[in-house]
């Protein structure tokens, strides 16, 4: 998270960390008690390991009362997601076990209904991505708020020139925005999920490159049937 801050600790209980040997990879957030949605972008270098999840923390490192690591039992990469485009950029990850939930990890609400975010709706994103233009990595979870613009806008040529398709959104990336390593976590506008934070890498901080994340709404069906066919 570029120029954000640092979020109040375990104020946002969905939030997951994707971690290969330790190290923080992308963002994620707890959508039911066993199963963390991401971008599936966040898998391309892992040749096929699976991600360890990190949940209940603030800190990455500190040890902290409900803070733990679960393995996953298996992922599922939206089936039209691709390494050359932002397409379907979702990453569903069952745990090997179900979440413990308590105060600090907590399930988070994604939007059903398919209708566009207004323009100007200010909605928040957090994450364990670099926090300044030299990369450097936090150990704290940041946060910051930013503001929905249009996809006419966010599709003119000096911007993402037509390439946000009616399944992406798009938010102000004057300064404050999202970085590397926090792809894979929401947007939340008004306490419901309506985004993923997408994981093509991309500038970021410059106005003229808004942030991209793919819309949770239009995938509702996609996550259910997953969740509902996985097996025990
Ligand atoms: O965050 C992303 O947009 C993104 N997209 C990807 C695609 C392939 C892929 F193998 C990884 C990624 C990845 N994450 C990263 O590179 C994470 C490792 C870097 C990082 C940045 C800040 C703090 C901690 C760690």
């Amino acid at each position: 998270i570029l120029r954000g801050s640092v979020a109040k600790p375990h104020l946002k209980p969905y939030m997951a960390s994707l971690q290969m040997d330790g190290q923080h990879v992308c963002g994620g957030f707890l959508i039911a008690e066993q199963w963390v949605l991401s971008a599936a972008h966040c898998t391309e270098e892992t040749d096929g390991k699976l991600f360890q999840v990190l949940l209940g923390a603030h800190s990455l490192t500190e040890p902290e009362p409900h803070k733990r690591l679960y393995q996953v039992r298996a992922q599922f990469p939206h089936p039209g997601s691709n390494i050359h485009n932002n397409k379907d950029d979702l990453l569903l990850l069952q745990l090997e076990e179900k979440a413990e939930l308590n105060a600090d990890v907590r399930v988070l609400p994604f939007q059903r209904e398919d209708r566009d975010v207004a323009a100007e709706t200010v909605c928040e994103v957090a994450g364990w991505g670099t926090i300044d233009h030299s990369g450097r990595r936090p150990d704290k979870l940041h946060q910051v708020e930013r503001p929905v613009i249009s996809r006419d806008v966010c599709n003119h040529r000096t911007r993402h020139d037509g390439t946000i398709t009616k399944n992406m959104m798009c938010t102000d990336s004057r300064r404050m925005d999202t970085c590397k390593g926090d792809s894979g976590g929401p947007l939340v506008c008004n306490g419901v999920a309506e985004g993923v934070v997408t994981a093509g890498s991309r500038v970021c901080g410059n106005y003229k490159k808004p942030a991209i994340y793919t819309r949770i709404a239009p995938y509702a069906a996609w996550i259910d049937s997953v969740m509902a066919s996985a097996d025990e």
